[in-house]
């Protein structure tokens, strides 16, 4: 057995005798601060450049996020380069706050200073490693010395700031103890004090403190408890702007973000879908999304999620997995049975109640509200069901089979998955349609027909069919009458071996061929075993259709006996 698992400490919960944020409700959107240009950024194999920054720097402003963290401007010019092309180049809306990074030292502190001469409104973002271990590898440092690194790069950039007084840049100033949820509570509070005043923060000119979870080493309760713990001890709190910044080592950034929001957030830093070191930051698409399928309104429009997949796929050369949330090639789609009929079911649902809801199982949203209406819902494997073919026949190609037809055709449709072992496309389920209910001739095909339809003495329907009908390469000459062209049909083949069948239902509807319009006829006969078969007849002339589909029962029933 490893024994590996040893070597790992636990993380060690802060000690909370109540906690308010359980019984709390999220009820409205959260400040969103993008981090793609910096952490995103900082992650990716090849950093971006000019082009794929400007790019994804639109899209974030198209999307509605109204604090975008452009980069870390002091790391090299490439990244100064940018942002001075972002200032000088008029690409940021007066309403959006550009924000750029920086660590706890002089030199990187005014150089990020002159990267943001003449930008409207901008945060200069400021960090220095508090955690316990970070204190004892890093820096080598006891707290006290943790904190000075911290209050002098507050005290510089007021300085700094002091100086860009009437230059009509509006300032704002963001601190991050980077790895808060590993940093001792009470050393949390004590450094965030110290740096608040320092700046000079007041309720009127609050400093954003964004709390991380740099790594992320516990679940997603406890970083919550950390969170109301600092919120009700921390002096001052009335000048801060409580900010988190999960990082998704242990897969739950999504709901550290969400139980934070309820234990006192406000703002959240996170990515596009997640990209960010490691395991990547928590994902905003997800969460606004969250949010907007539980009837909040995240304030961000993700309505062409394509659209901004591209951009970022483009920009940063990731890739969105299948399954990511709302966002994954598959997630609207479902392969298997059960899912498949109550996603028919409720879509049918949609259209006959009229309901003002999202009432479909299987799918949280309406996949429309994200630009998804136009791809299959519903695809077909060896673990579909008879639904799910029958709803490709009607959305697609707008045959709409009988339900009582549903089990023939599906039996059909799954041995042609289980012989292929692959996923059958919707011309596929349309092609075995055909050969199985529109190309079958044999033994029976029709030659010629005439139908004279007339009234009868006492006013009711009479119709007389005579044609030609080939049995086995043998024309036969047949005529009947009936009170309807089937049943002057079948009065007409009667005497040709065929006769045994019995009628059990009818149905037709018309169907648009391109530009064309047919009709169709489902018949099922009962067959002399007393098996029930169905046949389909396809025609501009629906009594030719009717004939058609009858013979094709017959047809289909002599082919199985
Ligand atoms: C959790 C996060 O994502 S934080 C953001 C991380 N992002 C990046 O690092 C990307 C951009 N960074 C860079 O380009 C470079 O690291 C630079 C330009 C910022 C700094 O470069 P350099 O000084 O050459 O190297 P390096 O980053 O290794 O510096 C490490 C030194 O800074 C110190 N340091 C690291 N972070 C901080 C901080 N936030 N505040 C103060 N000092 C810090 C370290 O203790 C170390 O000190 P030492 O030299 O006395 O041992
Ligand atoms: C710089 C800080 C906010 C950071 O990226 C982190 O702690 O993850
Ligand atoms: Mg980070």
């Amino acid at each position: 057995m490893n024994q590996g698992f040893k070597k790992y400490i636990p993380f060690r919960p802060e000690v909370m005798l109540t906690r308010d944020w359980p019984s709390r409700v999220v009820t409205r959107a959260p400040v969103w601060c993008s981090v793609d240009l910096r952490d995103g950024n900082q992650a990716l194999v090849d950093p971006m450049g000019m082009e794929a920054k400007l790019a994804m720097f639109k899209t974030l402003v198209e999307i509605g996020i109204k604090e975008i963290e452009v980069g870390f401007p002091s790391s090299s010019e490439t990244e100064y380069e940018i942002i001075r092309e972002l200032i000088e180049g008029g690409h940021i809306p007066d309403d959006v706050t550009i924000q750029v990074l920086v660590q706890a030292r002089p030199e990187l502190i005014e150089k990020t200073f002159e990267a943001i001469q003449g930008a409207k409104n901008v945060i200069v973002h400021f960090y220095n490693s508090t955690s316990t271990l970070q204190r004892k590898v890093v820096f080598r440092s006891d707290m006290d010395g943790i904190v000075d690194i911290a209050v002098n790069a507050a005290r510089l950039i007021r300085e700094l700031s002091k100086k860009m007084e009437g230059s009509g840049t509006n300032l704002r100033f963001e601190y991050s103890p980077e790895s808060f949820s590993g940093t001792e509570m009470d050393n949390a509070v004590l450094i965030c004090q110290r740096v608040i005043e320092e700046i000079g923060a007041t309720p009127e000119n609050k400093i954003i403190l964004n709390l991380p979870s740099t790594v992320e080493g516990s679940m997603p309760n406890l970083y919550a408890d950390q969170l109301e713990y600092f919120c009700k001890r921390l002096p001052g709190i009335g000048s801060a702007v409580i900010s988190v910044h999960p990082h998704n080592d242990r897969g739950t950034a999504v709901a550290t973000a969400e139980l934070a929001l309820l234990a006192g957030a406000e703002r959240i830093e996170g990515t596009l879908f997640g990209n960010g070191e490691r395991t990547g930051n928590v994902d905003l698409v997800t969460l606004a999304m969250n949010m907007y399928s539980q009837g909040i309104d995240p304030g961000l429009d993700f309505s062409d999620i394509n659209r901004i997949r591209d951009v970022y796929e483009k920009a940063t050369g990731m890739r969105v997995h299948e399954r990511h949330p709302y966002v994954g090639a598959l997630v609207f789609t479902a392969f298997s049975g059960s899912h498949q009929d109550a996603i028919s079911k409720g879509m049918s649902y949609m259209v006959s109640s009229s309901t003002p809801f999202w009432e479909v199982p299987y799918l949280p949203i309406d996949p429309a509200d994200v630009g998804r209406q136009y791809e299959p819902v519903i695809r077909i494997n060896n673990q579909s069901g008879k639904g799910g073919a029958a709803f490709i026949m009607q959305t697609n190609f707008g045959f709409d089979l009988p339900k009582a037809m549903h089990p023939e055709f599906g039996a059909v449709v799954k041995t042609e998955c289980d012989r292929t072992g692959t996923e059958l496309p919707p011309e596929e389920i349309f092609r075995l349609f055909q050969q199985e209910y529109i190309d079958i001739k044999e033994p029976y095909s029709l030659i010629r027909h005439k139908f004279q339809e007339e009234n009868g003495e006492t006013g009711e329907p009479h119709v007389v069919f005579s044609g030609t009908i080939c049995y086995s390469g043998k024309n036969f000459e047949v005529t009947g009458e009936g009170n309807g062209p089937i049943d002057a049909f079948f009065n007409a083949v009667g005497g040709m071996r065929i006769s045994g069948f019995k009628f059990l239902s009818y149905s037709e509807h018309a169907v648009s061929t391109g530009s064309d319009s047919m009709a169709v006829a489902y018949i099922q006969l009962l067959s002399p075993a007393g098996v029930p078969v169905f046949g389909v007849g396809i025609s501009h002339n629906i009594n030719l259709a009717s004939i058609r589909g009858v013979l094709c029962a017959i047809n289909r029933a002599v082919k199985k006996a």
